[in-house]
This record gives structure tokens, sequence and C-alpha cells, in this order.
């Protein structure tokens, strides 16, 4: 079988529009019939999760075809890494995500650092150093330390008794082991609600919205309980409470889905590398010497190295199709005559996009088609980095967040936080960092929800600038900027959206019949670790050549639970 292809892939490293001269697909490729491909799977998306699919593919289906479609000319999606000048050099500024954690779904970014020879360039921040200690949130008109066990009782009591953010949070916590369970009809329930109902609305509104900001960019009174803590709703309902079924949990062991337990399983018996190993323990987050984009560059190098996977850039879809029998999937790339057929397709578009693609599939004549996946909100993040010449203008630490409840007069900005860059990159090889401060401030999400138009460029810096003016006391001009607007980043799971999921998963079932899965920071979290999750679910379920979705495992409740280790006993195989 002959093979070509045309695309041509550009990658931002250090700043620079860098173009692989050697990753053109002009080669054309022979297999000869033993090599022939088992599958030849269309990947719609080259962000993380679309790379993130191919890749897992090619190691679950060797033989696999792959074709990446991607509509923009550069690939990497929220991932953005950029190093600007400055007198004395460059600095990075990181315009979405910019570390990784390394447990829980972070386990699979965890043997990228080993499977793509990634290590060497890692920056690993100890969960002893002060990025993973110092937390702040800014209530009402100053910042307040989180307490953590290393500061000691004396300081975190009195920082509990004292601080205004705190008020009425020991008592809420303390009366949750007595509070009545919730009706048991209630299908779901916003997490500022439910948190109301088990602790009290002061904890919700001055810590636990700042959180949300931290994470979601949403309104906590809109996200939903269910989808956010499956494991806190779940034990209200079977345990009585969040204490109860804590209790529970450590006498007879976590409760999870046999889909968790296979993960978990096989995520213990990966052969690491002990030195890697030994360093991923005691790490609460980790990095890259240029960024998160040299994850994204060195999975693209590592595809096309494979030699079966092609990329296509600067190409848009204008629709996926089941083919006649519904024995493949018809992939139509706009300015292209001829639909081009494969045996399956994994979307790593967002819902809006999806829906757009697929609406032309199964109703074409109609000019309202019914959406294939229910609508899920988003929120636009304005995210806005700051380098200034003076070291030192951050207390040292991760950042601070800001409630829903800080009054409109100490956040007119609207602001959601601020991360100091410095907190978790405090490696002496970063140069940035020894010169001077680098810092980010995330505005809008949920704010600017209904908003008819943003803040532009300029307007954005100011409002920045006057943020940290305001919370930091920093009045020096920022030696660089760089103004970041990302639209619809964060998928917003509100009330209902489970129930939202397993309408999608019936619908593409039927529509599709198994050949178009899907995956992204819309189904089971928002994290970057979570899209690789949803990567690695969807590549393994096309190989075991289950009728799937990647929505399949929504809503189940085939539960198993993982005995407690205690002291001196071996662990179960
Ligand atoms: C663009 C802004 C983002 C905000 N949240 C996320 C992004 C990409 C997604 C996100 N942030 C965090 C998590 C939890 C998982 C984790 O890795 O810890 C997720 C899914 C936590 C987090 N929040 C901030 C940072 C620096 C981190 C660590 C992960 C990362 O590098 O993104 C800071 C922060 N993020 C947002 C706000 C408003 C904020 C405020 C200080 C929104």
């Amino acid at each position: 079988m002959l093979r070509g292809g045309h695309g041509l892939i550009k990658s931002t490293i250090s700043g620079h529009l860098r173009t692989f001269t050697q990753l053109r697909f002009t080669d054309i490729r022979a297999y000869s019939s033993d090599d022939k491909p088992t599958h030849n799977v269309a990947i719609l998306g080259g962000g993380i999760t679309g790379l993130a699919c191919a890749y897992y593919l090619s190691k679950e289906l060797p033989k696999a075809s792959i074709t990446i479609f991607e509509a923009s000319d550069r690939i990497g999606g929220w991932l953005s890494s950029k190093r600007v000048p400055v007198k004395d050099g460059t600095v990075l500024f990181e315009a979405g995500p910019r570390t990784l954690r390394p447990s829980a779904n972070g386990v699979l970014s965890s043997r990228l650092l080993q499977e793509l020879d990634l290590a060497k360039d890692a920056i690993f921040a100890q969960n002893t150093s002060p990025g993973a200690r110092n937390r702040y949130v800014y209530y009402p008109d100053h910042l307040v330390r989180m307490p953590h066990p290393s500061f000691g009782i004396a300081d975190n009591l009195w920082s509990l008794m004292t601080e205004p953010v705190f008020a009425g949070t020991t008592w809420g916590i303390a009366g949750e082991f007595w509070r009545d369970a919730r009706d048991e009809k209630v299908e779901d329930e916003s997490v500022g609600d439910f948190f109301s109902r088990r602790f009290s609305k002061n904890t919700v509104d001055r810590i636990l919205s700042a959180v949300i900001h931290g994470i979601y960019a949403g309104d906590v009174y809109q996200l939903s309980a269910k989808s956010l803590f499956p494991g806190l709703w779940r034990d209200e309902a079977e345990s009585g409470g969040i204490f109860s079924g804590l209790i529970r949990t450590r006498a007879d062991g976590l409760e999870v889905t046999k889909r968790e337990a296979g993960y978990l399983q096989e995520m213990k018996n990966y052969d690491w590398d002990p030195l890697l190993k030994a360093t991923l323990k005691g790490t609460s987050v980790f990095t890259f010497k240029d960024g998160l984009g040299m994850l994204v560059d060195r999975l693209a190098r590592h595809l096309l190295e494979k030699g079966n996977i092609e990329f296509k850039t600067s190409t848009p879809v204008s629709y996926v199709r089941s083919t006649e029998g519904q024995t493949g999937i018809s992939i139509q790339p706009q300015e292209s005559e001829q639909p081009l057929t494969f045996t399956h397709a994994i979307s790593a578009l967002s819902p809006y996009h999806l829906n757009r693609v697929a609406a032309q599939a199964f109703d074409p004549g109609r000019s309202d088609p019914p959406p294939l996946i229910p609508a899920i909100p988003s929120v636009t993040v304005m995210t806005v980095n700051l380098y200034y010449r003076t070291p030192g203008l951050n207390p040292p630490g991760f950042g601070y967040v800001i409630p829903q409840a800080t009054p409109f007069e100490n956040n007119p900005e609207r602001a959601l936080g601020v991360v100091f860059d410095t907190g978790y990159a405090p490696s002496p090889t970063d140069l940035d960092l020894k010169r001077g401060t680098k810092l980010t401030v995330m505005l809008g999400g949920h704010w600017w929800n209904g908003w008819p138009s943003f803040p532009d460029e300029k307007e954005g810096l100011a409002l920045a600038q006057s943020v940290v003016q305001r919370h930091l006391g920093i009045t020096e001009q920022p030696e660089a900027w760089q103004v970041n607007m990302q639209k619809d980043c964060i998928s917003q799971y509100t009330v209902g959206h489970e129930k939202k999921l397993k309408t999608a998963h019936s619908n593409l079932l039927r529509e599709y019949k198994g050949r178009l899965r899907v995956a992204g920071s819309w189904m089971s979290g928002v994290g970057v670790n979570d899209c690789l999750r949803s990567a690695w679910d969807a590549a393994r379920s096309l190989k075991e050549g289950r009728e799937g979705t990647g929505l399949e495992h929504i809503g189940t409740k085939d539960y198993v639970r993982i005995k407690p280790i205690r002291p001196g006993q071996a662990q179960e195989k």
C-alpha cells in the first residue's frame, strides 16, 4: 500500500516558530503485506489529547495507520510555552497550564518522562518546597496562608481563630458528622449547595470557591458536586456523610470502579527507572526547562519518527460520517475534493466543534440538527505573564486564589488568582528566577460569562498590573509581559453534567456504532493529566475491539474495594 502526505508541522520551541523540515511527509511509504495496517485511524484535533491518542494508539496497535487532522497551523492546543527576550537573555512564559502532578492520572505524564526521555529536561518541585506548602487565599483584603502540618499546631490554630476567611469553618466541619444525608431523590446538586449543607456557606464562599477558581475558573454554585466530587457525593448517599465515608474507607478500603482498579493495577506494574521513581516519590509537581511545550514537542517528534503517523495541519474538517453499512468513518477535509475513509476515528475536539462536524453527518438537510453532544459550557481565561527585574516581589509560595466572597472593591478587576511562577520551578538552573520576579495573573473565567466582549491586550495588561499593585504592592513596570486570551479553555461540568455525558454516549453509539470515540477535557477531568487518561482509555478500548465511545464508563456502578495496607502487611498483587 502506498501512502503519502503533505502535512507540515510547526512548533513553538524556545519562542521561535521552528519548522521541522525533517517532519515533512513528502516521503512515500511502502508497506509489505505483513506490515499492512490493522487499523486506519483518524484523530480529530492536534492538541495534547490528540497527540496522546496517537501516542497510545501507536503503542497499543503498532501496525495502525494514524492521521491527525488539525485545523490550525500549530499543534499543542492550550499548551503554549514561549521564551521572550529581556535585557540579559530570555524568560519563559506559559500561556496555559505550567505544571503536572505525578499522582493519579499523572502517572501517565510521569511515564512519558521515561518513555520520551524527558526526565533530564524536567524540573521537579519537591513536596517540602515553599511552592508546595505555601498556598494563599486573598480575603477580604490581604493574603492568608492556608494551614499546613509543617507550620505547627500553634501557627495553624492562631490563623484558624483570627483570620476572617476561616469564620464558621471549624464549627462547620466539626458538625458535618451529625448532619442529615440528602434526600435520595436528588440526582445532582451544585458544589456550593452540597458543601454549604455539609460544612457551611462561609467555607464555600471564602475558601472552596477559591480552590474551584484555581482549577475550573468556574462558579461554585453552577458546577456539579456529583461530577467534581463523585466519591464524596456517594459517601453521603451510602455512609450518611463525608466523615462517615472516610471512617468506612479507613476500615474497609477505598471503593473504586473496576475500570479504575484496572488502571491502578496497570500503573503499579510499570517498569520504572529506579532513579526516576525515587525522584517522583517526593515530587509535588514537575515542569520542563522550556515549559510544558517540550512535552508537545517531544511527543510530536516521537510520533513522526515512528513513520506510520501523518499530521495534517491547517486542515479543518467539514464532516465526520459513518460509511455505508456503518463499517467505517468517512472524513471530509475542507478544500479536498474526496472524503477519506478510515476504520475508526477518535475526536479530541471540544463538544462544540465535534457537534459542528457531526451535525452535517447525521442530519445534513436540517438547519438545526439535534446536537450529538448536549451543550457543555466553557469559560474564557485571560492569563497575563509579567516579568519584573527585581527578584522576590512575592512571598514564597505557589501563588494565591481569590474566592467569590472577596468584596468587589478589593477585586474590581475580577481576577481569579495569581501564580508565583518562581514557586514551582525553584531550580538553580532556571536563570529567569535568579534575576527577577515572574508572575501570572488569571482573569475572567465565570466572571466574564455573558459579557458581549472581553478586554483587549492593553486592557488586560492594565488590569493585571492593577491587581498586583493592590494585592502585592508591586508598582514597578514589568520588563517583559505577555497577554494570552484563552477562549473557551475550561469546560464547565455544571449540574446535570453526568446525564449529558450519558446522552452523548448513546447518541455516539447510535450514529457511529463504535467507530467514533471521544477524548478530551470535557468528560473526566479538565487537567492535562486527565486528557492523557482519556486518550489512554480511548486507545485501549479501540485495541480491545469493544463497541465503545470513550464514555462507556460514565455512571457505572461496578465498584470494588481496594483493601488498606496495614504496617507489616504485604501488598496484594
Ligand atoms: C489557564 C488557567 C487554568 C486554570 N486552571 C487550569 C488552567 C489550565 C487547570 C488546572 N489547574 C489546576 C488543576 C488541578 C490539577 C493540578 O495539576 O493540580 C487543573 C486541572 C491547579 C492549578 N491552578 C493553578 C496552577 C498553577 C495549577 C497547577 C497546574 C497548572 O499548571 O495549571 C493556578 C490557577 N489556574 C487557574 C487559576 C484561576 C489559577 C489561579 C492562581 C485557572
